[in-house]
């Protein structure tokens, strides 16, 4: 089985997708961009994706919830993995002497404390690993990459500072994605759906969100992206606590629909805590 996440070696992706398959054997196809990886599931280049979808620091991580409007996929799984981000430099290299500081921005962005008092600048790189590796190959005394201990053994780097998350209950979660939709899902406990409005009405998000209420369908996350097509529209990606084999949560959506909101299921799935 062909499962494609974020790479190069090192990344948390990586981490996710090895202990969501602990029991199975998978050919790993690694991508130098999340998008890539939401592409790669869409256009069946492999059998299975695993992208990060929301940090506890940082909050949603918008290229995946952007990825998942414009890509024909289907969530069928959801993994939660503990994120402890260290500081890495080469061999020989100072804490003292770090004036750079490298990664991908929602790794920046979970140690926004850390940098700010070390007052460094940031780069961007799209992944973790991939700013390891960069360094690695780069040999700068001067500059540090946030990645996982696993980068630092990857890629030959020490630890230049423990544990720099803002939050040490730092976690991350993922979605384990495929390009056919499950037809018989019977025991999911949660489902994604993209609801889109078609046009603007006062109430636009309380109607969603009493239709959920009042069939008792409990909701875990929300999240509101803009249409990009005119200013101050949006999309509302929702989870609900309920699988899609629920009859509550399809009347909703039957409901929202008559409405004339446009539902999308993304897909209906079970945790699993890595
Ligand atoms: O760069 C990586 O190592 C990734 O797997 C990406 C990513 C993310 O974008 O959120 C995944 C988990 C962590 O939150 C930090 C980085």
């Amino acid at each position: 089985m062909k499962v494609a996440y974020l790479g190069p070696k090192g990344t948390f992706s990586e981490e996710a997708a090895i202990r969501y398959y602990s029991d199975a054997n998978i050919e790993p196809i690694m991508y130098k961009d999340i998008l890539d990886v939401l592409e790669a599931v869409s256009e069946e280049q492999v059998d299975k994706g695993i992208v990060p979808i929301e940090n506890a620091i940082e909050g949603t991580i918008t290229m995946t919830t952007d990825g998942l409007v414009n890509n024909d996929v289907w969530v069928e799984g959801e993994a939660v993995l503990p994120v402890k981000l260290q500081l890495l430099g080469v061999k020989g290299a100072l804490l003292e002497n770090v004036k750079e500081v490298w990664s991908i921005p929602p790794a920046l962005a979970q140690c926004r404390n850390f940098t700010r008092e070390l007052q460094v600048e940031t780069k961007h790189y799209s992944s973790t690993a991939g700013a390891a590796e960069t360094l690695r190959d780069e040999g700068r005394l001067d500059v540090g990459a946030v990645a996982s201990e696993w980068a630092a053994k990857t890629f030959g780097l020490d630890v230049l500072a423990r544990d720099i998350h803002d939050n040490n209950c730092n976690s991350t979660r993922f979605l384990v994605l495929t390009k056919k939709q499950i037809a018989d899902v019977q025991t999911a406990a949660k489902s994604m759906l993209l609801i889109t409005p078609t046009e603007d009405r006062p109430g636009l998000l309380a109607i969603i969100l009493n239709v959920f209420s009042s069939l008792g369908v409990n909701l875990t996350w929300i999240e509101s992206r803009p249409t990009k097509k005119k200013l101050g529209t949006y999309r509302f990606f929702i989870e609900a606590a309920m699988g899609i084999q629920e009859t509550n949560l399809q009347k909703a959506i039957a409901i929202l629909e008559t409405y004339g909101y446009h539902v999308r299921v993304l897909g209906s799935y079970n945790t699993k805590k890595l």
